[in-house]
């Protein structure tokens, strides 16, 4: 008999959802729906190896979800069989270290940590409450992109500012994209044949959000996004890493602190530096001479490699770097740019490897290089789903 999930992914700009039968191998539906709130959005989705493909604007996460359930009323299959939901949720702050069924208590506390994280827990909150009230009868599960992160060492976890500080307001990193850090670390160790437990793997997840993440022995020892998903990389439209005393020069300078966190998520980054958040646009108008987005992907690169160099010393040498998500998965460009400013580090990619498309895992590096370098597509889904069910297991 069949047992479907259904799962959500709401990312910032993007729902990514599966519907998958554990006891089968391929997933019943599969689709994504993409720029959300962005203008030209797009929806495919795909059952029985049939596409169907929609462009229509979708101003928030709330009309997208309403158009993914009219795709399965539409095209099928049918989501009365469905016996729970998975919900990707970006915060879980202090009090989400694990998966949780969902209540109205779930919502309220995840309504509240809102505030850190602005353009992911309303998106997933939004999801949550459209298919609570499509599927009211089934169980609901949040899954955290907090939850990999939990085992970070003090000293990853903890800013260097005032003590008290940090105590009060339960400060620290939290480390997000932590399910697909997760599988991606345990996929790549599966790929090349070696215990988790015996590899030093650097996880670059790029995509609209980009974070990376040093995991020694399958447990996570630093990543890049801290205390909200804004630290660390360059990417879509955030900045990533600043001077910390950058918000009070421009508050100096007139600039509000809701401007100043809104320029620093909304209206930075990629497309903050070149005015293109997605990276087919950034490499089409750099092959067209755009020498603005030229610096920007120079900038992106550099700030990569500068983490990669970091988590080397981190971990005590590197054996994998893996990349994934969007970019990680897709741009043979970034991937290029990114392993031949590490040659001097021992990294050799192997150009018609890296030119490759697919979406199975595969090597990139040629066999002279210190470090295997991988693409391995992130199912975020997939770990989703199989969190849901030891949810479920669990009574
Ligand atoms: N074929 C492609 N080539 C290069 N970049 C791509 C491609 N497809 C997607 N991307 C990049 O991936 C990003 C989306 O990545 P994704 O992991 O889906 O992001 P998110 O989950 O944060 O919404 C896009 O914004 C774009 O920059
Ligand atoms: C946490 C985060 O940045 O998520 P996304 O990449 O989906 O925006
Ligand atoms: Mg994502």
């Amino acid at each position: 008999m069949s047992q479907p999930i259904l799962l959500l992914n709401c990312g910032s700009s993007s729902i990514k959802y599966q519907l998958l039968d554990p006891e089968q191998t391929r997933p019943l539906a599969v689709g994504i729906v993409q720029r959300i709130g962005q203008g030209r959005s797009t929806l495919d989705h795909e059952v029985a190896g049939q596409e169907f493909h929609l462009d229509q604007d979708f101003a928030d996460h709330t009309e997208a979800v309403a158009a993914v359930v009219e795709q399965f009323n539409q095209h099928g299959p049918s989501l009365s069989e469905v016996i729970a939901v998975g919900h990707r949720t970006v915060h879980g702050g202090n009090t989400f270290k694990e998966s949780v069924r969902i209540n109205q208590a779930v919502i309220d506390k995840l309504k509240e940590l809102s505030e850190l994280a602005p353009l992911h827990n309303p998106p997933s909150v939004a999801g949550i409450e459209a298919a609570m009230g499509i599927l009211p009868d089934v169980p609901h599960v949040a899954i955290f992109d907090t939850a990999f992160f939990s085992t970070l060492p003090p000293a990853a976890y903890t800013y260097a500012i005032n003590r008290e500080v940090t105590e009060k307001y339960r400060i620290r990193r939290f480390g997000f994209h932590g399910t697909s850090h997760s599988y991606v670390s345990k996929k790549a160790a599966e790929f090349l044949g070696r215990p988790v437990e015996d590899l030093r793997i650097i996880v670059a997840h790029l995509g609209n959000g980009a974070s990376i993440s040093a995991v020694k022995g399958g447990v996570a020892v630093d990543t890049s996004m801290g205390l909200t998903p804004l630290e660390g990389l360059v990417m879509g439209t955030r900045s990533g890493d600043i001077d910390p005393g950058m918000p009070k020069y421009l508050a100096g300078k007139g600039m509000t602190l809701l401007e100043i966190d809104d320029m620093l998520n909304k209206a930075s980054g990629m497309g903050g530096l070149c005015g293109f958040t997605d990276m087919r646009d950034v490499v089409a108008a750099i092959d067209e001479g755009d020498k603005q987005a030229e610096l920007a992907l120079d900038i992106y690169v550099h700030r990569l490699i500068s983490y990669i160099g970091s988590y080397m010393a981190v971990l005590g040498g590197v054996d994998v770097l893996a990349f994934t998500a969007g970019v990680g998965e897709n741009s043979a460009p970034v991937r290029e740019k990114t392993i031949k400013r590490l040659e001097g580090l021992g990294f050799i990619l192997d150009d018609a490897a890296n030119q490759v498309r697919s979406k199975e895992p595969r090597e990139i590096s040629s066999p002279e290089s210190a470090v295997r370098v991988l693409v391995v597509p992130t199912n975020e889904e997939l770990a989703m789903a199989r969190e849901t069910l030891a949810v479920l297991a669990a009574g």
